[in-house]
């Protein structure tokens, strides 16, 4: 009804004009009318003709374009739940994950999800952005650095309030790698706030992270708390679903899943399925099944008696539980450089360095990544020890 006000009074003098405005979105509330047209280029023909011919029209006019509303959601169309490979070990992320898309913000917000590298969490946020699109809801995607990199950029340019703005005013936020909150104080304030105003509005949030929230490193209480104040889940990778995922990766690159070909893959592979698809990749490369990695036990003693080498260190040390200093850092390289170097999975690594179960292994590599991004003097003692090692084992 109200909408006919404004269209009545421009009607009065000019059938024309008023058969080009009733293309647009007309919403008045109050004193104000909003006119939303599709294009710049008819923002500022309505502009124009506001100026000119509706200058007796009592009430203010604001203009605006979708296409200047239009905000990159970031969104990858290439991951999909089509194309998600589900199993034992992510069946629940997967599941609740879906809900979530369908209907956000009602039952799991926000929803945490942690697990390894490479197990899949970057595509499920990207498939929940796509299904949630299909279905009208504004979802955005990004990641915390990029987050923190667009804050700057906006605190250096006076436009703050547009940045929260952005990121308050979507359905479904999706956050991905929160682990590099880490120390970044001003980004963890602005989430903070971002955080705040989604659950007032009872919108989705979902937050992705290599680890668990408790395990967050140089982050305020009162965020983390807020991580573990929905739901919170761990994304991993068993067996049964390793071996689907080598199969349809297989597929996808155009081989036939033939029982030698995937245990072939399998054998050479680790836990992450970013190293199954670059593995893949390779062979599709290479025209050929490549030849297998050397990972047998004589490499990763290979790895163990170069590194206990350089920290002076006897080699056997490191299969115990000794706590020394040495000897632990001397162990947690060892491990390292077998996944870097040799390709071996966490469970192998463990295994040989007489750990229990895969969580041993990949605590210590990922200390040693964490390490290597962050300190230069650490990064090239390791390239020193990877280039020595190379010549010992090709
Ligand atoms: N279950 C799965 N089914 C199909 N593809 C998968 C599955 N899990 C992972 N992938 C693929 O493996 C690659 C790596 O996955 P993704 O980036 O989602 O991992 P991640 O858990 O976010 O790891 P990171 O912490 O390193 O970012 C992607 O190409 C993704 O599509």
């Amino acid at each position: 009804m109200e909408r006919l006000e404004f269209l009545p009074f421009v009607e009065k003098q000019d059938r024309f004009a008023a058969g080009v405005f009733r293309q647009f979105l007309i919403q008045e509330e109050g004193d104000m009318v909003l006119i939303v047209t599709p294009t710049e280029e008819y923002k500022e023909w309505v502009y124009a003709y506001i100026k000119t011919r509706l200058k007796d029209y009592p009430k203010k006019v604001v203009v605006k374009s979708a296409q200047q509303d239009q905000v990159k959601d970031n969104i990858n169309p290439r991951y999909t739940f089509e194309n998600f490979v589900v199993g034992p070990s992510n069946q629940l992320a997967y599941k609740v994950c879906l809900e979530v898309a369908e209907n956000p913000g009602r039952s799991f917000s926000p929803l945490f999800l942690y697990g390894s590298v490479g197990l899949g969490k970057t595509h499920l946020l990207h498939a929940i952005g796509n299904r949630a699109k299909t279905k009208g809801y504004r979802a955005m995607y990004s990641s915390i650095n990029d987050f923190s990199e667009e804050m700057v950029k906006a605190l250096k340019e006076g436009k703050i309030e547009k940045f929260r703005e952005k990121y308050i005013n979507v359905d479904i936020l999706l956050l991905d790698d929160v682990q590099f909150l880490a120390g970044k104080e001003r980004t963890q304030m602005e989430l903070f706030r971002v955080f705040e105003k989604l659950q007032t509005f009872e919108k989705q949030i979902v937050l992705v992270s290599d680890r668990h929230p408790k395990d967050l490193k140089d982050v305020p209480d009162r965020l983390v708390s807020r991580f573990e104040s929905g739901l919170l889940l761990e994304i991993g990778l068993d067996d049964e679903t390793r071996i689907s995922v080598i199969k349809k990766k297989l597929m996808e690159y155009g081989f036939s899943p033939e029982d030698s070909v995937v245990s072939y893959v399998a054998e050479n592979t680790g836990y992450n399925v970013r190293e199954i698809e670059g593995f893949i990749r390779t062979m599709k490369i290479l025209g050929e099944v490549p030849k297998p990695v050397r990972r047998d036990q004589r490499s990763i003693e290979t790895v163990v008696r170069y590194v206990a080498k350089n920290f002076k260190v006897d080699p056997e040390l490191l299969r115990t539980d000794s706590k020394d200093r040495k000897v632990v850092s001397a162990r947690q390289i060892a491990m390292y450089l077998c996944k870097t170097l040799l390709g071996s999975s966490y469970t192998e690594i463990s295994r040989y360095f007489g750990k229990k179960d895969h969580t041993s292994a990949l605590y210590a590599i990922k200390k040693v990544e964490e390490k290597r991004r962050t300190d230069r003097k650490f990064h090239h003692m390791l390239k020193f020890l990877e280039d020595g090692l190379r010549k010992h084992l090709s």
